[in-house]
């Protein structure tokens, strides 16, 4: 996969060169090129924000550094990526999405926002989607890049030793996981639940899928209604 990151601030974006994410790098399974929008300005001060029409605090970005940025950035298969706090709620099925991309653009908004035509004028030639990582304000959208590159590339085939985890993890199976435990079996007089060292593969599966519902229905409601609740089985009716 390739990714690009286009930022007035190439330094936010520091950690994806770390950990997994430089592994995915190294090992070739993902390369990433971040980019300063200040490369596309034409003017002396590299102006990249001006006033909004129809007046309002704050600043808007230019649309002429993003079409240049874009321009020069976009492929046939580029998708766009845009964090903002009106996108459309990232999810994990937004993270599978994006992962089955060959080529992602993000833009990385400042400011009160990118000038409108920016999005529209990128939508006539690529796909662009616009995501929220959550109802609250960000000083920009670098940030929510590294979030949303960790939640897609641990997806990518290869990246994660294990590829098992990532069907058991939470919002996977539509359900919160179950807690986790290891040695020791007994810590600060806080015991292992027996069944857990039972080494009964069947009941310990009955466990975890009983605590998993228990912590969905009593923590996130929400996600055992409507059209991405998981099928519950009889069993599961009885927790
Ligand atoms: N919440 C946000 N605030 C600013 C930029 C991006 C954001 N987001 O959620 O992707």
């Amino acid at each position: 996969m390739r990714v690009d990151v286009v930022t007035i601030f190439p330094d936010y974006l520091a950690p994806l060169s770390l950990s997994l994410i430089g592994k995915a790098q190294a090992t070739g399974l993902l390369s990433v090129g971040v980019h300063d929008l200040r490369s596309w300005t034409s003017d002396v001060h590299r102006t990249v924000d001006d006033t909004p029409y129809g007046g309002g605090p704050g600043m808007v970005m230019r649309p002429e550094p993003w079409g240049a940025a874009l321009d020069s950035l976009a492929t046939p298969s580029s998708r766009l990526v845009v964090p903002t706090p009106v996108g459309a709620p990232f999810t994990q099925a937004t993270a599978h999405s994006l992962a089955a991309e060959s080529q992602l653009i993000f833009a990385c908004g400042r400011y009160e926002g990118i000038d409108q035509r920016v999005i529209d004028h990128a939508s006539s030639r690529m796909p662009v989607t616009e995501v929220s990582l959550g109802d609250y304000v960000l000083f920009g959208g670098e940030v929510a890049v590294l979030v949303i590159m960790e939640a897609v590339v641990r997806l990518l085939p290869g990246v994660l030793g294990n590829a098992d985890s990532l069907a058991e993890e939470s919002h996977a199976a539509g359900l919160l996981e179950a807690p986790v435990y290891t040695k020791p079996p007994a810590w600060r007089e806080l015991a292992v639940p027996d069944i857990l060292r039972s080494g009964d593969h069947g009941r310990i599966a009955r466990w975890r899928r009983d605590e998993s519902l228990r912590r969905t229905a009593s923590r996130r409601p929400d996600m055992l209604v409507g059209p991405n609740a998981p099928e519950l089985s009889k069993a599961d009716r009885a927790v």
